[in-house]
């Protein structure tokens, strides 16, 4: 039975999650127990068709959120539903419908070429021919896979083989795909293409997408919604924009003068560091950068300038330096 489709794809509400660790403490025999709260209270909601960015500082709880969304962990407390099923109780048939991307991690066989990895999950998944067919000569016409579809996947290069996870992942018309770090490691003309293929994906297709990254421009490229999660709950659900508005997030201009000197002394931005002839001025995510770079090269003598953009650590820390 299908779910009516008023219902979000994803329901999550009050979710707890908790371990049980035990630690060794100088000067004790036995190891102490201790309970790590990796999320609590957590609540979200994703429609279908959204594409969403989690993101968080290391250790959030963004994985144990994933894994408690795919099935692979039981929550401690709460509910949970994707696509109208309790992923750890329904597990199986949630598999069906969702699929996973882990940047860091393949989920192809090694030894085997691409194209035998994806009869085998076609078998795994009792993917209609016809449909398997179809879709396969999609995802590696976009996904531009062709060249590759005989090489074992331990020949493959990183972006190829992330690539070939991709495919397998979407290979059964999945209506969610959770995707972890996908752009980690890649070059920037591959994570340009990456991106470009999951933005297709989504409008031709309406796949949901949850995004884990530490990568700010996929967030920009990909996704109209970021949910931030911090010490396992939830701290912002919104728009990017809105989250730079929030934590006031900067860029940075690194200039390197001719010759050492003072703090550089411009309106509209600070210095945050020198180092040498190097100096690190900051100024609003939102401003153009063009007239503190005028202002700069005016008043000094200039050998080179570039801007770093925020990434995602900053933006957050940006967002609790503001709350607290
Ligand atoms: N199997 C486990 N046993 C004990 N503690 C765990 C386990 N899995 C996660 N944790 C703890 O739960 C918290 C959340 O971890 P989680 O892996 O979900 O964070 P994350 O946001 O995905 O981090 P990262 O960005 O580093 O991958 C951390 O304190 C972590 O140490």
């Amino acid at each position: 039975m299908t779910e009516p489709t008023t219902q979000p794809l994803i329901a999550v509400h009050g979710l707890e999650r908790t371990f049980d660790v035990r630690r060794r403490v100088e000067g004790r025999r036995r190891r102490v127990r201790d309970r790590v709260r990796a999320v609590h209270d957590l609540d979200l909601t994703i429609e279908r068709g959204e594409m969403v960015g989690y993101i968080g500082p290391n250790g959030a709880g963004k994985s144990t959120t994933i894994k408690m969304l795919t099935g692979i962990l039981v929550p401690s407390g709460g509910s949970v539903r994707v696509a109208g099923l309790d992923p750890s109780r329904e597990r199986v048939a949630l598999a069906r419908r969702i699929g996973v991307v882990f940047g860091q991690r393949s989920t192809l066989w090694w030894d085997l070429p691409l194209r035998d990895s994806f009869e085998l999950l076609q078998k795994m998944y009792r993917i209609e021919p016809a449909r398997y067919r179809e879709n396969l000569a999609r995802f590696v016409e976009l996904l531009d896979l062709g060249a590759q579809l005989d090489t074992p996947v331990r020949q493959l290069s990183l972006g190829q083989r992330m690539r070939g996870d991709i495919t397998a992942a979407l290979l059964h018309d999945p209506e969610v795909l959770y995707l972890d770090e996908p752009t980690i490691g890649l070059d920037v003309v591959s994570k340009g293409r990456l991106r470009e293929f999951l933005r297709a994906l989504n409008a031709e297709r309406g796949t949901t997408l949850l995004l884990t990254t530490h990568d700010l421009q996929d967030i920009e490229a990909l996704c109209d919604r970021v949910i931030v999660i911090d010490h396992g709950t939830a701290v912002y659900d919104g728009s990017l924009a809105g989250l730079h508005a929030q934590g006031g997030a900067t860029r940075t201009l690194v200039v390197d003068l001719v010759d050492e000197a003072p703090p550089i002394e411009v309106p509209g931005a600070r210095v945050r560091r020198v180092e040498g002839p190097r100096q690190w001025l900051s100024f609003p995510a939102d401003a153009s950068a063009a007239p503190v770079v005028a202002a700069v090269a005016a008043a000094y003598d200039v050998a080179d300038l570039s801007i770093q953009e925020p990434d995602i650590e900053d933006v957050i820390r940006d967002l609790y330096s503001r709350g607290a």
